[in-house]
């Protein structure tokens, strides 16, 4: 049976109007492509405590609140992903891979030029057009 996975995903915008992208490692699903960090939701966790679970583990920040800005459903043949999108402005800390990855904040208009999961596609135009 194909996996369906529920993942809570941040829009990480810092005071300059920048968004947080990590790379994904090579040997993860959707690898070497960039994404927006976040992590699959554990049981009893709602999306706003997933991501700030995630956000700390990943990128070191702690996030005091976050707004949920959309959800994305998307089949990748091998996986169903639901993409629960948050946005985060309310944060302190310095951003840094955690894990080893690559972070860099972006300028809004420069996120088309990054190559991100399919899936990501509706949330870069909802960035630009919100
Ligand atoms: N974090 C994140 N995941 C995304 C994005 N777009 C997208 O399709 N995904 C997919 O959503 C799933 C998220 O899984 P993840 O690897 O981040 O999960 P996780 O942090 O809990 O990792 P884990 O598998 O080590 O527990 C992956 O299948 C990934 O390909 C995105 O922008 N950010
Ligand atoms: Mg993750």
């Amino acid at each position: 049976m194909k996996k369906h996975i529920h993942v809570a995903v941040g829009v990480i915008e810092n005071s300059t109007n920048e968004i947080l992208l990590a790379k994904r490692h090579a040997h993860l699903h959707q690898g070497g492509k960039w994404e927006f960090p976040g992590g699959k939701v554990e049981a009893g966790e709602t999306t706003s405590q997933a991501l700030i679970r995630e956000l700390k583990e990943e990128v070191d920040l702690t996030v005091l609140n976050t707004t949920a800005l959309m959800q994305v459903q998307h089949d990748y043949g091998d996986k169903q992903v639901l993409l629960d999108i948050h946005w985060v402005k309310d944060f302190t800390g310095t951003a840094k891979g955690v894990e080893g990855q690559i972070v860099k904040w972006v300028a809004k208009q420069e996120l088309t030029q990054f190559d991100f999961p399919e899936a990501n596609k509706a949330i870069v135009a909802k960035i630009l057009a919100p």
